[in-house]
């Protein structure tokens, strides 16, 4: 053990997205910064997540509006060359390397320590590094722990040894299963569902609720299963998994109503877990292996003087890339202005708050059709207080829309304040809308009132026009 301590003015714990952008931050501040990574620097979102699911996603969303096309359906009619996407796939996750984000740490002065971080009391970070020594980094001012999530798996007897998929199988598998399970009706299933059956599986998506994307609409999981079951796979609903078992290279699945299943894998997208098991949280008066509650500047609310943050995924504010990157950028602003005992702007919407968590989260689900949503579901505002109204128009009455693909199907839904006439949400289904959800966190974040939306002229021909059928609808 090396004992002597390399002090720093700031430790991050995980340098996945937001560790990153915390450190970006306190450096750019003039703050001394190291991060301390025990896998692979650029984290989840980067190798088995966020890129190569949309790398392998976005060739099934262009060939799904290509056949919405008279005079390139044609052409778009056979299957995907599988290979192909999984290469370009491969090169988006930079074939599981490092360099590149290590070379961009190099080159803005943060230091890197590898290996896998622990707190030691406050403000004390002990690095087991793979070479079997410990190094020990002691934080002048902050340590932002901000070492995200691992997928949660149910309590089913023998699922180690089925060797299941999980998210980190479903966005790196080398080969297409000839059938594959999919067991959640979350984010993780339908994107996974929409790529692996459009690259040539068998999908069954086993529900056991009685929706798919339970948090958004409810027209959002009608218009998703639909989408899931036209292009081939069994979406099945009110149905658990009771046991699994794996026979050569199938896996045998049993069911809570009796039913049997074979397939060659099965996926787990059952959500998620904080990454906090063994990470020292107890040396700090902590529960180990928990959620991180903290304030709006990601200062963690339960430990004294307010030295430690956590960031990310692992305070369960918003289980998003931008949105924790949003976290980081506030929270490592809050951090250099308590280091340099400038003031801190934490009113709602202020400089060193994240308000959007709870205002106005933006999520876009890369499935046919794409759903975007922000802020508020009309249920959520009810149960929040708000008077409001929902206000819906259908997407295929749209000029742009019924131009960007034949049979076009969507809907949009945004959810108005009476008390204040502004916007608390807005949800978008059908192809090509997740490239219009900005336009709405825009008008949520910016509460602009309805009356001034009016003179948001949205471009004819174009599916945002949707805008001015949305208001036109809600003066009646
Ligand atoms: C399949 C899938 C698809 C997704 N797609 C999207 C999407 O399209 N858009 C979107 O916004 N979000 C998406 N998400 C969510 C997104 O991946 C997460 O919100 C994001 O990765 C969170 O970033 P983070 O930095 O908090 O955590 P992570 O990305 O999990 O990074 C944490 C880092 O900390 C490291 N670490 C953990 N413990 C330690 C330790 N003790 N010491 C040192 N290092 C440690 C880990 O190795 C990792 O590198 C997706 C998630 C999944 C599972
Ligand atoms: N495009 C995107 O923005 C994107 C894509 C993927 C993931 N993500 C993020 O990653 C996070 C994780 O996604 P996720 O889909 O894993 O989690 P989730 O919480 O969104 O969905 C989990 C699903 O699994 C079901 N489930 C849970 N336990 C179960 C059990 N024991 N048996 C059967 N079903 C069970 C739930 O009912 C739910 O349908 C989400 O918060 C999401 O925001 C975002």
């Amino acid at each position: 053990m090396n004992d002597a301590p390399r002090t720093y003015d700031v430790v991050v714990i995980g340098a996945g997205p937001v560790g990153e952008n915390v450190a970006e931050r306190t450096k750019a501040a003039g703050l001394s910064t190291v991060v301390v990574e025990s896998e692979l620097v650029g984290g989840e979102c980067s190798y088995w997540a966020c890129m190569p699911s949309k790398a392998l996603l976005r060739p099934v969303i262009a060939r799904a509006d290509a056949r919405r096309l008279p005079g390139l359906s044609q052409a778009a009619a056979g299957p995907l060359d599988s290979a192909e996407v999984l290469a370009r796939r491969d090169s988006f996750t930079s074939h599981w390397k490092d360099d590149g984000q290590v070379g961009w740490l190099d080159s803005v002065g943060i230091d890197l320590v590898r290996g896998r971080g622990r707190l030691d009391g406050p403000r004390r970070v002990v690095v087991d590094t793979p070479g079997g020594e410990s190094v020990v980094l002691q934080a002048r001012h902050a340590v932002a722990v901000c070492t995200g999530t691992t997928a949660a798996l149910p309590d089913l007897p023998g699922l180690a040894d089925v060797e299941p998929w999980t998210s980190r199988e479903a966005t790196s598998a080398k080969q297409v299963p000839e059938s594959l399970v999919v067991v959640g009706g979350g984010v993780v299933a339908v994107e996974m569902a929409t790529a692996w059956q459009a690259l040539g599986s068998r999908v069954t998506v086993l529900v056991r609720g009685r929706a798919l994307l339970e948090r958004m609409e409810p027209f959002v999981g009608e218009l998703v299963a639909d989408g899931l079951r036209e292009a081939g796979a069994d979406v099945r609903f009110g149905v658990s998994v009771a046991s699994v078992l794996r026979e050569g290279r199938q896996v045998r699945v049993g069911l809570d109503d009796g039913g049997e299943l074979t397939a060659d894998e099965i996926l787990f997208a059952t959500g998620r877990r904080p990454h906090t098991g063994g990470i020292g949280l107890d040396t700090v008066g902590l529960a180990d292996g928990g959620w991180l509650d903290v304030d709006d500047t990601c200062r963690v609310t339960a430990v004294e003087d307010g030295w430690l943050y956590a960031v990310g995924d692992v305070n369960h504010r918003a289980l998003l890339t931008h949105q924790g990157k949003y976290q980081g950028r506030m929270a490592g602003a809050a951090i250099a202005a308590r280091a340099k005992g400038e003031p801190v702007d934490d009113r709602p919407w202020g400089a060193h708050v994240a308000t959007a968590d709870a205002a106005a989260v933006p999520q876009v689900v890369f499935t046919d059709p794409e759903v975007g949503s922000v802020g508020l579901s009309a249920q959520e505002a009810e149960q929040a207080g708000h008077r409001v109204r929902a206000v819906d128009y259908d997407l295929a009455q749209v000029a742009g829309a019924s131009l960007y693909g034949d049979d076009y199907r969507g809907r949009a839904r945004m959810v108005v304040d009476l008390d204040r006439n502004v916007l608390l949400g807005v949800t978008f289904v059908g192809p090509g809308v997740g490239e219009l959800l900005h336009s709405a966190t825009v008008a949520v974040v910016g509460e602009v009132p309805v009356d001034r939306l009016w003179h948001a002229v949205p471009s004819y021909p174009t599916i945002s026009e949707v805008w001015l059928r949305l208001l036109e609808t809600l003066r009646g």
